[in-house]
């Protein structure tokens, strides 16, 4: 099995969690794309969808599937999105495709996330993976110094902007032991819109997909 065809049997056992008549917020990147194209092909009825990103409204709609405003839904039943890396308590750093912010307001506003990745993205200390944080454009230099005295390395994503007009530093170099304490300092620094680091809220329920098909994996 590909890597692609595993991402894409973790997307398809997460059908099993979407409820018909529901609300359920819908994540962004390569793996979120095939639980999109998945679900139009369910043909679930569904009361709507709250998007993560421009991408993903743009490729919910393009299936005729109901996209709406998270200000006027309430708390979501469900919410699905990728990740680029969990360890064994399902914490997660996202933001490889930039979508960080709303993936992470989504999943606050969200009863149940269940994260859909490869096999590949579990690893046993996060931090391999450069840990993406959206920043207010003016502040790149002095967040850029800031991730440094916290022993990491910030790279500037080049011609790169967020759907909210902001930058992102990919700090790489973190042994992220701690990531609930590290979240919530990299959260206090002015200037920080958010952290990819998903510890706060974890994900509830991992969907790996393995070449054996695919595989729940609760937090440990
Ligand atoms: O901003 C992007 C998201 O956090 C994605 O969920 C993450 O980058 C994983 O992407 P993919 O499913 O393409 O590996």
């Amino acid at each position: 099995m590909t890597q692609d065809e595993m991402k894409r049997a973790a997307a398809a056992e997460a059908l099993k969690y979407v409820e018909d008549n529901s609300i359920i917020g819908v994540g962004t990147g390569s793996t979120a794309n095939h639980f999109i194209d998945l679900l139009a092909e369910s043909r679930i009825p569904l009361k709507g969808t709250v998007a993560s990103s421009v991408k993903t409204a743009e490729r919910l709609k393009s299936h005729g599937i109901k996209v709406m405003e998270l200000n006027q839904t309430g708390p979501l039943d469900l919410y699905v999105d990728g990740a680029d890396e969990s360890d064994a308590q399902l914490n997660l750093i996202k933001g490889g495709g930039g979508a960080l912010t709303r993936e992470k307001i989504v999943a606050a506003a969200s009863d149940v996330f269940v994260c859909i990745a490869d096999e590949s993205k579990l690893v046993e200390v996060m931090g391999e993976f450069p840990l993406p944080v959206e920043v207010i454009p003016m502040a790149q230099s002095y967040v850029a110094r800031e991730m440094i005295k916290l022993g990491g390395t910030p790279d500037l994503r080049h011609g790169y902007t967020t759907d909210n007009g902001n930058i992102i530093l990919d700090v790489s170099g973190l042994k992220i032991t701690n990531p609930v304490e590290l979240e919530s300092k990299i959260n206090q620094i002015t200037g920080v819109v958010t952290v990819g680091l998903f510890a706060a809220r974890p994900a509830d329920v991992l969907i790996l997909g393995t070449p054996g098909g695919a595989k729940v994996v609760k937090a440990s």
